[in-house]
């Protein structure tokens, strides 16, 4: 029997043959014999690459070679094998299509005498596969004359797999990502949650081919995601031409090498790809320093692990952070930097407060806008900030000197800053970055926390941005709560926000929204002013008469006297 087996290693079919009726015969005929399921694996020319001997029902399939072509590629191989009691396809040999990225898998169904009857065969979908499975499984046809013209057959079926990556967005120095989340959430929370995945995906300049979430209970130890909706990512990631796997929820470093070694992708989680964010965002010295301490110390637990979960970690998005150079170094050295980093951002954060202490004394009112992720900070500050140029047609550069010319009083400016988003489940780390990107903010005299009111989530953002504000030690500066896009808030939902909370609603999108706002910020502002230093109110309006041509916030900040040195004594 073995001898007859090792036989089947020297035959070979015809390319044009899914497997040759002759062979499909002898196989049948050992697996009668033995009692056994018999496969085997063939190459696009129709040699044999390996012979399989199972049990009666089922048979394992070890590993294979590194496909050929790379990932996006079918694996060039097919498998052909018995079913001694002429069943049809199992879940397993479907599973092993999708896994393996086969060619085919193809089941000779045995008859009652162990002949040869017929053959079923299931190729991966090709199209985007939506609710249908991943897989298309074939009429079945007899062994004696299968219809199946079988080299053509997977030239179209690469050339649709190419078809449909192509019909994606193109996006060739960018990654394509499938984003996966694995929650106990609701419905809708996982969706929400989703969303913002995908916003934050996007910032990073990555481009998302799909999404998948997964509800349950029980998180699969090894993988996460069960391993039904890993066959579907593999498939998906081939229909869509993706190279990275963004997951919601933190992996731990054997998951990211499990299931980087079933997709053959690379994986990331949220945590890493907000650390990316930030190392792509962080402008100043000290922002840098404490984005790659932050980096490294996320690595640093990361690095028990064998095999190169380094160099996938590191491999995140492109190639930002601490170089490619390092990925060679061990866990001592890792620690030996971040011991040094430290060191020079302690000295960074000593230079910084005595230039801050500096500058505060000649220095314009800052008003800085915070919130929670796509609340519509930066549309504020363009409506905001168009308003004052009117007609002249350039945007407020917010440090732009020939915006002296509107005339303020005394020469007077204000100056908007737009921040980076907020986000809920910040890790202490990525806060400690975060705080560095943030830094401005305690330059600001009054921060604006701008809220999606629309959302139906914002109060939960409200509370992640003020964690995140305390954390910072910036709870106490004077602030003002803007509930933004009222346009598509219902009222009975912006009526009771309002009644709850003591914030001014708006609707960023239009200019005409934004008086009671700039009143507010105008009534703030004036505190901000030393009683000696500010000029009599009669005086202010006629300095303002007919100047200006503006809108409301700069009319606002017009009629009041706001000095350059010495207002700074806050409340
Ligand atoms: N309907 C409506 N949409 C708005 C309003 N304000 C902002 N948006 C939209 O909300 C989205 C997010 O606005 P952004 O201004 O980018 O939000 P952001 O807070 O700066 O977001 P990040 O910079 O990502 O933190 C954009 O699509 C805006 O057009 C509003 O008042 N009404
Ligand atoms: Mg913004």
């Amino acid at each position: 029997m073995r001898k007859r087996l090792e036989n089947l290693t020297r035959r070979r079919c015809a390319p044009e043959d899914i497997v040759s009726p002759d062979l499909a015969r002898d196989l049948a005929r050992l697996s009668q014999e033995s009692g056994r399921q018999v496969g085997l694996m063939l190459a696009r020319d129709g040699s044999v690459e390996m012979v399989l001997v199972g049990d009666p029902r089922s048979i394992y399939i070890p590993d294979l070679p590194k496909s050929r072509g790379g990932r996006w590629r079918l694996r060039g191989l097919r498998f052909v094998h018995t079913h001694l009691k002429g069943e049809p396809l199992s879940q397993d040999d479907l599973m092993d299509l999708v896994f393996l990225r086969l060619d085919c898998v193809a089941a000779v169904r045995m008859d009652a005498h162990g002949g040869a009857r017929d053959l079923e065969v299931a190729h991966i979908f090709p199209g985007n596969t939506g609710d249908r499975p991943a897989w298309e499984i074939l009429p079945v046809m007899p062994c004696a004359e299968p219809q199946l013209h079988f080299s053509r057959f997977i030239q179209s079926l690469e050339e649709e797999l190419e078809r449909s990556r192509r019909a994606l967005p193109a996006a060739s120095a960018k990654d394509r990502a499938i984003l996966v989340s694995v929650t106990d959430l609701d419905r809708d929370e996982a969706a929400a949650s989703m969303q913002e995945l995908v916003e934050l995906a996007q910032s990073a300049g990555i481009t998302v081919a799909d999404t998948l979430i997964q509800r349950q209970r029980q998180s699969n130890p090894r993988y996460l995601i069960g391993k039904g909706k890993l066959g579907e990512i593999i498939v998906r990631a081939l229909q869509c031409g993706v190279d990275l796997l963004i997951f919601d929820q933190d992996l731990n470093p054997s998951q990211v090498r499990a299931i980087t070694d079933i997709t053959e992708l690379r994986v990331i989680d949220r945590t890493q790809l907000i650390l990316d964010i930030f190392a792509q965002r962080a402008q100043s010295r000290e922002g840098k320093l404490q984005v790659e301490i932050a980096q490294l110390k996320y690595l640093l637990p990361r690095l028990g692990v064998k095999d190169d979960a380094l160099s996938r970690l590191r491999g995140g998005i492109g190639m930002r952070g601490p170089g490619e150079t390092k990925l060679e170094i061990n866990r001592r050295r890792i620690k030996d930097r971040i011991a040094h980093l430290e060191r020079q951002l302690d000295q960074v954060k000593k230079n910084r407060s005595q230039r801050r202490s500096k500058r505060l004394r000649n220095q314009v009112p800052i008003l800085s806008i915070v919130g929670y992720t796509n609340a519509g900070k930066s549309t504020l500050l363009n409506t905001l900030t168009h308003s004052r140029v009117g007609a002249e047609d350039r945007l407020f550069a917010t440090l732009d000197p020939t915006s002296r010319r509107l005339r303020f009083p005394r020469d007077m400016e204000v100056i908007v800053t737009d921040t980076v988003g907020f986000i809920r489940d910040l890790p202490q780390d990525l806060l400690d970055a975060f705080s560095a990107t943030l830094e401005e903010l305690h330059d600001a005299d009054i921060l604006l926390h701008v809220v999606d009111v629309s959302n139906p989530h914002y109060e939960e953002h409200m509370e992640s941005v003020e964690k995140v504000l305390k954390r910072l030690n910036l709870d106490r500066k004077p602030s003002v709560l803007v509930f933004n896009k009222m346009d598509r808030t219902p009222a009975p939902v912006l009526a009771r926000a309002l009644r709850r909370y003591d914030a001014v609603a708006i609707s960023a999108i239009d200019r005409s929204t934004l008086e009671p706002l700039v009143e507010v910020l105008e009534r703030k502002v004036e505190r901000f002013i030393l009683p000696q230093e500010a000029v009599a109110p009669e005086e202010r309006v006629q300095e303002d008469s007919g100047e200006l041509e503006a809108g409301p916030l700069c009319q606002a900040l017009g009629a009041n006297p706001l000095h350059g040195t010495g207002h700074r004594s806050l409340p």
